[in-house]
């Protein structure tokens, strides 16, 4: 049903719902509140530091000549701070994990660190006979006592933010790191060891750490060239201008004629005006229309999409089940985020969700998508796992899909996982795809088989919010080596709690949790060597507060959207500013304001200076922010202190994750014998690709992040990569009890059942066209754009 038609109906008692109206006459600038809880430990110092601005300057150039400034855009695009600064707050808590927490039969054993910490640093006091003054010190650590705070450690440097004023001190330091760096060849062995692991999960969106191709090219253009922008004018549909005297009101939900439980549980979740990509994008996808929509990170394009679906799906022919939406997303955390966000606004309505992620249990997920939910959202691999193995799981019925994170998902890495959902996907369905850096190519876009869609680019030109402040830490030649030293200063005196931290690497994430954790930080990592419960437990304790700081790799920069993020640290620039912008994007989300400080040394430069002069074209707070060597020297020196004890640390861990995974074999085993029998008369689960498939997808996706040069770096051929480690998990999963492979006759029979259940041409519930079942087939062995 096309919701134009239905209109007329709806509109009475759409305009009487009077849930918001004083809510939006009532509407005042309310100014964005500091974060409500503030460090307990070195509150007074820390913001004494911050107050005390001078220590870092507006800077106008970080890396950058003052000359290169392409001056600041004008941008008509505000978020409706005052709306934004309600929500959430005091009506509603934020987006949880329930809806993942239901599948999570498949537990794994975790190691815990944090006991392995206090055990270890127990252990040490008693040896060292000196318990008591032990705990002190570890006080003392923690209100940080033991630094200086009022020496200025943190002086303004005037003109050229990253190092000119640099005092001789913090120079004979550099050449003494280089120096001293004979763990060097140590590290490189690690680095290559850890860079097959790190591509390596199922959904991280993790790359190694190569330079970027930008790094070597001097080609700084940004501009779309011609051709480019001639194929963007035949591909997209063309920009449609309200006729005259037609007036389109988009400044609040109700003037876009949702019905009444979509308006509830918009009124729920706190919601009171549209925001712009909504107000613009909503009305387009309630035709039908296929688009692409772009908008800054934290400005509601989640809503964006779920709004004109459900408003669609209330007048869904009710008799038989069935599953018309699709929303597809790069990792399982934003998954399971944007399953929370649908359901609590899709509170009133009968609309059913499902959430197929990696990490969850298949057999739970395969008894709910039986009943064929309205709307599945998924990771690309367990969707299309279920799309081959699990019975009675049906395609054909679709009618919308979305994909979020859409240039992520256009990416190399995903690409044949794309086509293959795209090609068995019905061909006449709505699809729409969003993201903040909507930096694909037509070409590209021509490989998702949209119709003419409408293009929305709310402000565009802007890279980052406008509430975002940007700071950057410039480590001076030789300097690299001291990247955690200068990190620990930032923690312990200026950025305390609320803090996501980024690691290009798993590896450093999880060091930097065993440093953190015996400097008495309380943090949780967050990355793809983790089994899903882990990894929800990891974000709902830093979204609870109980911890202060969320390590993290590129799998939390896409998406997630934590109340009250106060500050995202960059412990070395990304590979991408794409990356970067996602990044920085996970604070001064919904007009708050929000920091994020980036350590840059060499190899970083050419993205800092991308964002820098993206920042700075926009009117971004750009902020040079100087640490003195001897800081961060001085932690550094403690962390090199704590060598051996991290390193012993890693070897219990190690050791305790080998006795996990033989109790889980053991288990397995007994499993195995008990129910041989039924096992063996299971059929077997097919893949999709075979490892080397996956592993030359892998490559792809690597060398288009990180230039061709990235495979060459590439680990040990014979290590098993994270992923091929799950893959086995899994099967092996599956031997215990669950296989089975959707034969030719199940298939035949799906066909059959659902001809019998597709409406008459003309009459399809959401859509003009039915789905072309008997082409399905065919078409899936043609990329869509080619049909
Ligand atoms: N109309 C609205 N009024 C107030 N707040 C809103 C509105 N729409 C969305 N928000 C809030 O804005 C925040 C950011 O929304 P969302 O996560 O959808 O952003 P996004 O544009 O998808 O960001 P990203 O690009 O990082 O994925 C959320 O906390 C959401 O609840």
């Amino acid at each position: 049903m096309a919701p134009s038609q239905k209109r007329t109906i709806e509109d009475d008692f759409i305009h009487t719902l009077s849930d918001n109206d004083d809510d939006a006459l009532k509407e005042e600038e309310v100014a964005v509140q500091p974060p409500k809880k503030k460090a307990k430990t070195n509150k007074k110092s820390s913001k004494k530091n911050k107050d005390e601005a001078p220590q870092a300057e507006e800077t106008e150039g970080v890396w950058g000549d003052k000359g290169e400034d392409d001056g600041a855009m004008d941008s008509d695009f505000e978020f409706m701070l005052d709306d934004a600064g309600e929500l959430g707050e005091d009506e509603f808590e934020g987006w949880g994990f329930e809806g993942a927490k239901k599948g999570m039969a498949v537990e794994k054993v975790g190691v815990d660190l944090d006991e392995i910490i206090r055990r270890r640093r127990e252990k040490k006091n008693k040896k060292d006979g000196k318990e008591d003054e032990a705990a002190e010190e570890e006080g003392a650590s923690l209100n940080g006592a033991d630094i200086d705070m009022d020496d200025d450690e943190d002086g303004v440097l005037a003109d050229d933010a990253f190092g000119m004023n640099v005092d001789p001190d913090a120079e004979e330091s550099a050449d003494e790191a280089d120096a001293n760096s004979d763990n060097d060849d140590e590290d490189k062995e690690d680095k290559e060891e850890d860079e097959d692991d790190d591509s390596a999960s199922d959904n991280d969106s993790v790359a190694t750490p190569v330079n970027h191709p930008d790094d070597m090219s001097d080609d700084d253009d940004d501009e779309e060239d011609a051709e480019e922008k001639a194929k963007r004018d035949a591909f997209f549909a063309p920009e449609e201008k309200p006729k005259p005297g037609q007036k389109v009101d988009v400044s609040s939900f109700q003037a876009m004629s949702l019905s009444r439980p979509i308006l509830r549980g918009i009124t729920t979740v706190g919601f009171t005006k549209p925001t712009p990509i909504q107000a613009k994008t909503i009305p387009i996808a309630l035709m039908g229309k296929d688009l692409v929509g772009g908008a800054v990170t934290g400005s509601g394009k989640t809503a964006a999409f779920v709004l004109p679906i459900l408003e669609r799906l209330l007048y869904r022919p009710k008799k038989i089940p069935t599953t018309r939406v699709v929303i597809l997303t790069p990792t399982r955390e934003l998954a399971i985020q944007c399953h929370a966000v649908a359901t609590k606004l899709a509170a009133h309505t009968d609309i059913k969700f499902t959430l197929a992620v990696g990490g969850l249990s298949l057999k739970a997920q395969e008894v709910e998508l039986r009943l064929r939910p309205d709307v599945i959202i998924a990771t690309p691999g367990r969707f299309i796992d279920h799309m081959r193995n699990s019975a009675s799981f049906s395609v054909d019925t679709v009618e919308i899909l979305v994909l979020d994170e859409a240039d992520r998902m256009l990416e190399d890495g995903f690409a044949d996982e794309l086509n293959e959902i795209l090609t068995t996907l019905p061909k006449s369905r709505q699809t729409m795809l969003f993201s903040a850096t909507m930096t694909s190519t037509v070409d590209r876009l021509i490989k998702v088989g949209l119709n003419k869609p409408v293009r929305v680019m709310v402000d565009s030109q802007k890279k980052t919010a406008g509430t975002l402040t940007q700071e950057f830490v410039r480590l001076r030649p030789g300097r690299e080596e001291k990247r955690m030293g200068y990190l620990v200063h930032i923690c312990k005196n200026l950025y305390t709690e609320r803090v996501i931290i980024f690691f290009r690497q798993k590896k450093d994430a999880h060091r930097a949790r065993i440093i953190f954790g015996l400097l008495g930080f309380s943090c949780a990592e967050l990355h793809g060597s983790m089994n899903q419960t882990q990894r929800i437990a990891s974000v709902e304790s830093f979204r609870d507060g109980k911890v202060n700081y969320l390590l993290a790799t590129d799998l939390a920069s896409r998406g997630l959207d934590i109340k009250g993020v106060d500050t995202v640290i960059n412990y070395e620039a990304p590979q991408s500013v794409e990356i970067y912008v996602h990044r920085v994007g996970r604070t001064a989300r919904a007009g708050r304001a929000g920091t994020s400080v980036t350590l840059a040394a060499e190899p970083d430069r050419k993205v800092v200076k991308a964002a820098v002069k993206a920042g700075k074209a926009q009117g971004s707070k750009i902020i040079s922010r100087v640490i003195e060597a001897k800081d961060a020297d001085k932690w550094q020196a403690e962390i090199d202190g704590m060598e051996d004890e991290i390193e012993e640390i890693e070897r219990e861990e190690k050791e305790e994750r080998q006795l996990a995974q033989v109790e889980m074999q053991i288990k397995k085993g007994e499993n195995i014998i008990q129910h041989e029998a039924e096992i063996k008369s299971r059929p077997k689960r097919t893949w999709f690709e075979t490892q080397q498939d996956k592993k030359n997808a892998k490559q792809a996706g690597r060398e288009e992040l990180n230039g061709p040069q990235a495979g060459k770096k590439k680990g040990s051929a014979t290590k098993l990569s994270n992923k091929d480690k799950k893959k086995l998990d899994a099967k092996a999963q599956r031997a215990e009890g669950m296989g089975w492979k959707k034969g030719k006759n199940d298939a035949a029979n799906a066909v059959a059942k659902n001809k019998k259940k597709t409406p008459v041409k003309g009459k399809t519930p959401m859509k003009g066209k039915a789905p072309e079942k008997g082409k399905a087939k065919a078409q899936a062995k043609k990329p869509r754009g080619k049909r």
